[in-house]
């Protein structure tokens, strides 16, 4: 029995809208030493807790969160596309014990998932498919949005299923830090769109996958020019968020509500739910220790991007 830890923010404008050089270069660095440590700890499985973009989880049934007993990368933004080699039994293993644990997580025989997913498969283990994974999606951007305590006792459970394997566990939490990409809101949709976000956005026709894209990319780019054109990235507070995990702290995120947070760092920042459940999974092995933590403020990809490890206390 033995696990590990890694939570890295992700952004899809990553290859299209970069930074300078140097910072680029950090960046590589602290995501390749990552890679290392985790192939040094060589893991038999992951578990993987992401947040979709309305490319898999939609309002005709939007879960809070969802246990995927196998899944399909899209591909968008240029990410990975294809299966993930999701262990099918383990999964229903998983689902099965975290509803004994009074989480009513759904699952999904037929998930569809976004960069969300595929990037940090990528850039941590090289691949989208190197390794079994039971991919966990949290909603962080279809409101209303689970809170911060569901996340934490939903980490808890998985992470007492985790440790009840005899198995080496890579814990990933994909997403945030503080951010507000320009992702659509039903509230203001209009009726085209509002009928994608209930679920004709499933398979988008490329035209609007195209153009979809190339909005994203459009925002980043006038972000970089302004840095009010979109709601500001919150440095102190991301800063603040990843020392409260490294400290294990993650109790006393129950009390941020989910629009005060919304308010400090942006909407998407709800994706720091993933890394909240993330570190609750490791705690569940005991005390722990984080280390290898990086930060900084990137408005080319409209990203406070945050990497941290972390592993059980010997
Ligand atoms: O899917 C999209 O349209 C945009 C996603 C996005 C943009 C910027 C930062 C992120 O973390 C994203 O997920
Ligand atoms: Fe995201």
């Amino acid at each position: 029995m033995s696990v590990y830890l890694h939570c890295l923010s992700h952004t899809p404008l990553i290859g299209h809208v970069d930074p300078a050089p140097a910072v680029l270069a950090e960046v590589d660095a602290s995501i390749a030493a990552a890679r290392e440590r985790i192939a040094r700890f060589d893991p038999e499985l992951v578990i993987l807790f992401s947040p979709d973009h309305y490319n898999g989880f939609f309002y005709d049934i939007m879960p809070s969160f969802c246990i995927g007993m196998a899944a399909r990368a899209i591909g968008d933004f240029g990410s990975a596309a294809g299966e993930l080699p999701v262990p099918r039994a383990l999964a229903e293993d998983c689902a099965r014990s975290v509803l004994a644990q009074g989480i009513d997580a759904a699952v999904s025989y037929r998930m569809q998932v976004d960069h969300g997913f595929a990037q940090p498969l990528e850039f941590l283990m090289g691949g989208i498919d190197r390794v079994p994974v039971i991919p966990v999606f949290i909603n962080s951007v279809a409101v209303p949005l689970p809170g911060f305590q569901r996340a934490r006792l939903l980490g808890e459970a998985i992470g007492r299923f985790a440790r009840s394997l005899d198995k080496r566990v890579l814990l990933i939490g994909s997403g945030g830090l503080s951010h507000q990409p320009p992702v659509p809101e039903l509230a203001t949709a209009n009726e085209h769109l509002a009928d994608r976000l209930k679920g004709s956005g499933r398979d988008l026709p490329v035209e609007e996958r195209e153009a979809r894209t190339q909005r994203v990319i459009a925002a980043a780019r006038a972000f970089v020019d302004d840095q009010h054109s979109l709601y500001p990235l919150n440095p102190d507070w991301d800063r603040q968020f990843m020392a409260t995990l490294a400290e294990g702290r993650l109790a006393e995120l129950d009390g941020l509500g989910n629009e005060e947070l919304s308010a400090l760092a942006g909407k998407s920042a709800n994706e720091v739910k993933t890394w909240v459940a993330a570190f609750a999974a490791l705690s569940a092995y005991g005390p722990y220790g984080a280390d290898h933590g990086y930060y900084r403020a990137i408005p080319e990809w409209i990203a406070g991007f945050g990497s941290i490890s972390a592993a059980p206390l010997r």
